[in-house]
């Protein structure tokens, strides 16, 4: 178990168009609480998290209802136009030297996965992001969804979140990124800065449409998360 003390960005500052609901889906109920509130309790659970950076839509008025949003490790930030602006408006608030950052839309993710992540990075000074092989035979295919041809799905990874980084390092790999960024490890990549890969449950699912809702419910209940 590391004894490093981190930081937290979580990005929060999405609409949810693809989940297609009148709210945004951070505000989704699972169980007796909303998707963000489960996701902050994974991280107000961890001793080693001393802060967490929240960025918020400005449209936002939810979030202060939120019983975690008077934790004091607590704080927001307004996020931006695109998640890794978003990320970046978290960074300017970061205390620690190392941070991970968690997507809002994330609420399954347990604290073995967290340990071991924070554990990569505590043992050999080197960030890291939660992974889980692929699975399905994958294939690339054109605009009409005709089949061009089969990838090769060896050694092929779905990038998932929390992603832990030294601050500095991050925050100068976003301020020059180039092209579009999706997740802080692309930023890192593109500097030439080693990402290490840190295989974590496939049931740390984005929610992102309709049919994860359920998903993320059962799993929830499936860790103990959810008891009514
Ligand atoms: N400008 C943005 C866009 C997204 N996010 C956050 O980044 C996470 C992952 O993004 P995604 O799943 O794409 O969420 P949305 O952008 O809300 O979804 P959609 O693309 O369907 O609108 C979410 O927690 C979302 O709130 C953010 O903080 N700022
Ligand atoms: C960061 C991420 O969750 C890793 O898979 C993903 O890149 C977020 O992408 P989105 O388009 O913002 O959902």
């Amino acid at each position: 178990m590391s004894n490093r003390l981190f930081s937290a960005i979580v990005p929060a500052a999405g609409i949810g168009s693809r989940m297609g609901q009148s709210i945004p889906k951070q505000y989704l109920s699972l169980g007796d609480q909303c998707i963000l509130a489960h996701t902050l309790d994974a991280l107000l659970a961890h001793p080693a998290i001393t802060q967490i950076v929240v960025a918020l839509n400005p449209q936002d008025a939810d979030f202060a209802t939120l019983p975690q949003s008077h934790d004091p490790r607590v704080v927001t930030t307004t996020g931006g136009a695109e998640r890794a602006d978003s990320v970046l408006a978290g960074l300017q608030l970061v205390s620690q030297d190392w941070v991970l950052v968690h997507d809002a839309a994330r609420p399954c993710l347990t604290r073995h996965d967290l340990d071991k992540l924070m554990t990569h990075a505590q043992q050999n000074e080197q960030g890291a992001i939660l992974a889980t092989p692929v699975r399905d035979t994958m294939k690339r295919a054109n605009e009409q969804q005709q089949i061009l041809h089969t990838e090769e799905r060896q050694h092929l990874w779905h990038a998932l979140t929390p992603q832990l980084f030294p601050r500095q390092a991050l925050l100068q790999a976003l301020q020059e990124a180039q092209g579009p960024i999706t997740d802080e490890a692309s930023a890192m990549e593109q500097t030439g800065y080693p990402v290490k890969l840190i295989q974590g449950c496939a049931s740390n699912i984005k929610v992102t449409q309709a049919e994860d809702l359920a998903l993320a419910e059962f799993y929830l209940r499936q860790q103990h998360r959810i008891t009514e």
